[in-house]
């Protein structure tokens, strides 16, 4: 069984079910913690002898949902998102408060503005490993759709969009060199004018196809974690698998992790045993047949065992 430097005795894992949609226009990603949970994700956690705590129903992040949530300027849907983030930063701040590991499957991606606020509340050298087909660190007012799941990163770092209507509680909580991506290959000019601005370290899948997916992680790791002592944030972005692998997802992108490259970036921060939260994201159940689903579905949860400590032997 693996260590965890900073959580509490019994190990407990807090898993927060985020039906949530609205950081991009496609219905039904909501439903994703709900197939997880179907899927029996809870039961796995325990089987790697995790407490596990989960109320039975979710938090119902909709009840925060206005009707009424105009445009502000390109950004869409702004008031729903600042909502629920605001009410999920609390919820995860008071996870990580007890010690225990915040567990958070989504839900679009635009739910990292509150996940990451919520630990970095508790961990203040907090790092974060990325792992997805995008960079989500669009400046909110240069995003070329709008959609806020496009661009929590750059809430999360200082200087980068200034004061935001409707989200002026979220505070940067993140420095540049604690923010490490994998898998990249679908990134916005703007955004990668900030990557080169700032310096965020970036691993794209040109970077997977020539060192291979184990030296690429070590790299990852050392940069963020070069003393192994800083608490590690894991977000992961089902599109970072290849279509082939993860198909029910809203925006996927050709050319991506294979099964195993994913499964070796969970089992790698594992071992580090530093992990105090994770993301799940943008499972989206209602995009292809029940086939690409179930497909979807396990590999989501496949992953979130491994970074909880599953191994293969
Ligand atoms: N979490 C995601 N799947 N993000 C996709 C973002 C796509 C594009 N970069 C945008 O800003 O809209
Ligand atoms: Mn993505
Ligand atoms: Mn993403």
């Amino acid at each position: 069984m693996t260590q965890t430097q900073f959580l509490k005795e019994p190990r407990t894992v807090s898993v927060l079910g985020v039906d949530f949609s609205g950081g991009q226009p496609k219905e039904g990603v909501d439903e994703g913690p709900f197939q997880m949970i179907q899927f029996g994700i809870l039961d796995q956690i325990k089987e790697l002898d995790w407490r596990v705590e989960f109320d039975g129903s979710f938090p119902n992040y909709k009840k925060l949902i206005p009707t009424v949530d105009p445009d502000i300027g390109t950004m869409k849907k702004p008031r729903a998102v600042s909502n629920v983030t605001r009410a999920l930063a609390q919820n995860i701040q008071g996870q990580a408060e007890k010690g225990h590991l915040a567990l958070s499957l989504g839900g679009d991606h635009s739910i990292a503005i509150g996940t990451i606020s919520g630990t970095a509340a508790v961990y203040d050298n907090l790092c974060v490993i990325w792992v997805d087909a995008h960079a989500d660190i669009n400046p909110v007012a240069e995003s070329p759709s709008g959609n806020l799941h496009g661009c929590p990163l750059s809430f999360l770092i200082d200087g980068i969009n200034g004061e935001v209507p409707e989200f002026e509680w979220v505070k940067p909580c993140l420095t540049p060199d604690r923010l490490v991506y994998i898998g990249l290959r679908d990134v916005d000019i703007a955004e990668k004018r900030v990557i080169k601005k700032l310096g965020i370290k970036a691993f794209s899948m040109h970077d997977v196809d020539k060192y291979g997916i184990g030296k690429v992680v070590e790299m990852a790791i050392n940069h963020v974690n070069p003393h192994r002592n800083r608490p590690i944030h894991l977000s992961f972005d089902v599109d970072a698998l290849d279509p082939t692998v993860a198909p029910s997802t809203g925006t996927p992108v050709r050319g991506g992790l294979t099964f195993r490259e994913g499964h070796y970036i969970c089992e790698a921060v594992a071992e580090t045993g530093l992990l105090v939260a994770m993301d799940m994201v943008e499972v989206n159940p209602a995009l292809g047949d029940d086939d690409s689903l179930l497909q979807t579905v396990t590999v989501g949860c496949s992953l979130v065992r491994c970074a909880l400590g599953e191994t293969l032997l």
